[in-house]
């Protein structure tokens, strides 16, 4: 089957810059897949490329079957972008945005039902220059959706939620992903990559570096665990690649409860910041 979003060999400079340096990726229809990567890596240049707000100096790229650079109204009407800021509707509120908004797509969903999936129900009557932060992204959010697009390009999009913001637009994105919409997500959030994506991209200096399920990063599930426990000394702890052998063995040592027992993996923060430090 076609990927959703298909690239070989990008590359893009800005001058003496090269933002990104022969990138591959393959994004498959109907995954979440989170773009991570250290500030500057090319992020932000790749998924604009991909939405086709800028050009590129070369490289192959598929989108929804197309060319970017070739859009057209049809193929933008597939695909939803969370873009930061509707700085320009200030006096409109929550509500008319949404209509406004909807009334550029063909086959919109109904502007109150998107509301209420982004929990802004509250705000409907509210003008957007007295939503807060989280809010805002919240309506931002909206707008990227009440296209009810193929494909989502969401870039860092819970910057400033609280944390049960985040766990409600974590469900949002899952009912969404389960609806059958492909996403592409930017996050510098680890744990907002592992909740949320199938597979994880890592791209430094402008390549995508490695891919995988978040659970298997950086070989991380045969990664040895950290065994600790509690002595009447203090702390003591032992790498192990059979941990589970060791704790029996501890088990064994104290005749039954282990003082203190935990077994730790390397967590998707621990291999990604291995992973961009090797690479730096
Ligand atoms: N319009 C521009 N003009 C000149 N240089 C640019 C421009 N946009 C990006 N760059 C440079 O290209 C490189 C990649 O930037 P990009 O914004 O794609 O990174 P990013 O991975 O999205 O970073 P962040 O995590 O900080 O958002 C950086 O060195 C940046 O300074």
């Amino acid at each position: 089957m076609d990927s959703a979003i298909s690239v070989r060999g990008l590359r893009k400079s800005y001058g003496d810059t090269t933002a990104v340096a022969g990138l591959d990726l393959e994004v498959r229809h109907g995954e979440v897949f989170a773009l991570l990567g250290p500030n500057g890596a090319g992020k932000t240049t790749t998924v604009e490329i991909l939405e086709g707000f800028r050009k590129r100096d070369a490289g192959e790229v598929r989108v929804l079957g197309h060319d970017p650079t070739e859009a057209s109204p049809g193929w933008r009407a597939r695909v939803g972008i969370v873009l930061q800021g509707t700085g320009e509707f200030e006096e409109l509120t929550v509500a008319e945005v949404v209509r406004h908004f909807a009334g550029f797509y063909p086959n919109a969903a109904d502007p109150d039902d998107v509301i209420d999936r982004v929990g802004l129900t509250d705000k409907a009557k509210s003008r957007t220059h007295t939503l807060s932060g989280g809010q805002k992204r919240r309506l931002d959010v909206a707008l990227g959706i009440v296209g009810r697009p193929e494909l989502l390009f969401l870039d860092e999009p819970t910057t400033g939620f609280d944390p049960a913001a985040r766990r409600e637009f974590w469900q949002l994105i899952r009912d969404l992903a389960g609806a059958g919409t492909t996403i592409l997500l930017t996050t510098h959030y680890l744990d907002e990559a592992e909740a949320l994506a199938q597979r994880v991209g890592v791209i430094a200096a402008g390549q995508l570096i490695e891919v995988d399920e978040p659970s298997r990063l950086g070989d991380r599930s045969n990664a040895p665990a950290t065994v600790s426990w509690r002595t009447p000394d203090g702390w003591q702890s032992e790498q192990s690649a059979s941990p589970t052998a060791l704790v029996a063995e501890l088990a064994a040592r104290f005749g039954g409860e282990v003082p203190g027992l935990t077994v730790t993996r390397p967590t998707l923060e621990d291999v990604y910041l291995k992973m961009i430090g090797e690479k730096a």
